[in-house]
């Protein structure tokens, strides 16, 4: 079951194609990865799909249905969630920022409790329920902030970057757990990294990007190991520097 379909998709601004898509879609139960170098257009198709940004042409498409770009509906945006860097938590408690996405969608006490407590405990973060969420390192700032999104159990869970400014140690003990959770969830995953070693762990498809472009996309493992010669020109070094 296709989950979202991009047709045409242009993306402009002051005169400058940011995004140009032929055609692209995500599946029901899909780990996919986006790679591509600084300013390829990943965010921005990122945005595209989560309905966070209108593209300028092209059609989008929500379970086999055309949705009207300029008037997404709040009720289609909260089907995802989005998990971006920086990790962006309220001034309260980590219980709090937790359970914040369902008291907004007014859930009943009991069921946000239940939630919050299954959530702090998957991503390990039980001992810190009353602390502030200002208070907290680096890592555990991004565990939260997954968290706060997987309660929702968005329909797809978009990921921005949001291993990038954590220590090596950290990032590849969250990678690692996270992992796991998604394994466990089977959440259907857009994952935005220009890190190829996080892509490769994370993902089972991948989708190389350069200049708003997609320039090949297919199963993570054969795209790595046999880039085409644009998508190469980006993979073959990041491979050269990082023998993976
Ligand atoms: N609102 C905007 N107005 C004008 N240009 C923009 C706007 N948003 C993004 N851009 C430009 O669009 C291009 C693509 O940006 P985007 O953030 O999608 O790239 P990216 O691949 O995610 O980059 P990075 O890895 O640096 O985050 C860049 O050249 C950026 O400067």
């Amino acid at each position: 079951m296709k989950i979202l379909e991009l047709y045409d998709v242009k993306v402009t601004a002051n005169k400058q194609t940011l995004l140009d898509v032929a055609s692209f879609s995500i599946q029901q139960g899909d780990l996919v990865g986006v790679i591509g170098p600084n300013g390829a257009g990943k965010s921005t198709l990122l945005k595209v799909l989560a309905f966070l940004q209108a593209p300028n042409e092209g059609q989008v498409f929500y379970r086999g249905e055309k949705e009207d770009a300029n008037s997404f509906s709040l009720e289609l945006r909260r089907r995802f969630a989005v998990a971006m860097q920086q990790s962006l938590l309220f001034d309260m408690d980590v219980h709090q920022n937790v359970a914040i996405g369902l008291k907004l969608r007014k859930e009943n006490k009991k069921a946000i409790q239940e939630k919050v407590d299954h959530w702090l405990e998957k991503f390990q973060i039980g001992h810190l329920a009353k602390k502030n969420a200002r208070a907290l390192s680096g890592g555990e700032a991004q565990r939260v902030n997954l968290a706060r999104a997987l309660i929702l159990e968005p329909e797809v869970l978009f990921l921005d970057e949001p291993f990038s400014a954590l220590d090596f140690p950290t990032k590849a003990q969250l990678i690692e757990d996270f992992k796991e959770i998604l394994h466990d969830t089977g959440t259907t995953t857009f994952f935005v990294s220009h890190e190829l070693l996080e892509i490769k762990h994370l993902t089972k498809r991948l989708v190389v990007i350069m200049d708003g472009k997609i320039i090949q996309q297919g199963v993570t493992k054969e795209v790595i190991d046999q880039p085409n010669e644009a998508a190469g020109r980006f993979l073959n070094k990041w491979k050269e520097l990082y023998t993976i």
